[in-house]
């Protein structure tokens, strides 16, 4: 199973290596502003599915916004610890 270091890890190759198809590249050349509506927009959708439509779909809408996340701290030029050290 994939864990939250695991995927910054991918997404971290993803952005250096830009390969063809990627999700992740194009969302990152749409910029932080595009990222911050994607992160917005799975925050509520998480929240709704917590609280009207059951476990199994919180636990789906909040992996993606983890996914996203990781997204903006990228384009933020951020590390991990960088977050880390605020926790
Ligand atoms: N975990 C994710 C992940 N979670 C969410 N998303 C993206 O987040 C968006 C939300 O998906 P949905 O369609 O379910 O959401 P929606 O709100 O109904 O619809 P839209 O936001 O798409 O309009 C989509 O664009 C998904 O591609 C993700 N995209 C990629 N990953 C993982 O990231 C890695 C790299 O992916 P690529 O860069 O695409 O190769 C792979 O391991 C992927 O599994």
């Amino acid at each position: 199973m994939k864990t939250f270091d695991d995927l910054f890890a991918e997404l971290r190759e993803k952005a250096a290596l830009r390969p063809e198809g990627s999700g992740t590249v194009q969302e990152l050349d749409a910029g932080v502003h595009f990222i911050g509506k994607k992160l917005v927009e799975e925050a509520a959708e998480s929240w709704m599915a917590a609280e009207h439509e059951g476990p199994e779909r919180a636990a789906e809408e909040l992996s993606q916004l983890l996914y996203h996340a990781q997204v903006m701290m990228i384009a933020a030029g951020l590390d991990l610890e960088d977050v880390y050290r605020h926790l």
